[in-house]
């Protein structure tokens, strides 16, 4: 069995301007120690207008810290006002970028295809996407949470190969515990999780299965990070609010210590 080392993302969403994001990621970079990078992958997502100022303290001060974007055009360049590419991604040497978050789903009307082109587009510049996937309330009360998120799953990795499909993130967030406090059960997380791992297995290969790291995410907090991360299909939180605050951020990328 793969070790997986997990992975704790901080999306800001709209929240922090550059000045503040420097400040963030200062206190992050002082309250984190190696060895807490040795067990835990550490990232943020700041607005794109943040990701310079990021780049150049984490480049200036050599950090550990890992960041990305929230958000990527399906497009490479050309007439898409308000885009912006992975080229420009790339060359601010962002990690990760998240593709697909319930937000941009619910509010700016993207569809699996169109976050099929934004995976496309991520692997073509060398950026590792965070594809995000989860059901809304009226879909968990059906019990359709599972072929639901799975169907999300298939969307988003259609035609993506293997040698990329095994480097992708896969964050399950159920949109009903989004910002709301109400966190999924461990339970809840794992069920869809470890469905998740098995359908990447039917996709792929178990072994590619075993690589891929998915991400819990919604409503996660230093208090309930623990028994998410107890999770045998679980390996890291996309954490929203809670990300906001450094001290708290910091708590859960010390889940091990909750
Ligand atoms: O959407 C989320 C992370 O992408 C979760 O947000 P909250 O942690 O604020 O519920």
């Amino acid at each position: 069995m793969t070790t997986r080392t997990p992975l704790m993302a901080g999306n800001w969403k709209m929240n922090l301007n550059h000045l503040e994001a420097i400040a963030h990621v200062q206190k992050l970079a002082f309250a984190l120690a190696d060895k807490d990078y040795d067990a835990v992958e550490v990232a943020v997502l700041p607005p794109f207008v943040d990701l310079r100022s990021v780049q150049t303290l984490v480049d200036g001060d050599k950090l550990k810290i890992k960041y990305g974007a929230q958000d990527i055009s399906a497009h490479e360049s050309g007439a898409y006002t308000g885009e912006i590419s992975g080229s420009m991604l790339a060359k601010l040497k962002c990690t990760y970028v998240a593709v697909g978050h319930s937000e941009r789903r619910q509010y700016h009307g993207e569809t699996d295809e169109l976050c099929n082109a934004k995976v496309k587009a991520a692997y073509a510049n060398g950026i590792t996407p965070i594809l995000c996937v989860g059901e809304g309330l009226d879909v968990r009360k059906a019990g359709r949470q599972v072929p639901h998120t799975l169907a999300q799953l298939d969307g988003g990795l259609d035609g993506i190969p293997a040698d990329q499909a095994e480097s992708i993130v896969i964050a399950y967030e159920p949109v009903w515990a989004i910002g709301t406090g109400e966190v999924a059960t461990p339970e809840d997380a794992q069920e869809v999780c470890g469905a998740i791992r098995t359908r990447l297995a039917e996709l792929y290969s178990q072994e590619l299965a075993d690589k891929v790291r998915i991400q819990y995410g919604g409503s996660v907090k230093s208090g309930n990070v623990a028994a998410i991360m107890a999770q045998p299909d679980v390996d890291g939180a996309l954490v929203g609010g809670a990300a906001l605050d450094a001290e708290e951020f910091v708590k859960i990328v010390r889940f091990r210590d909750q």
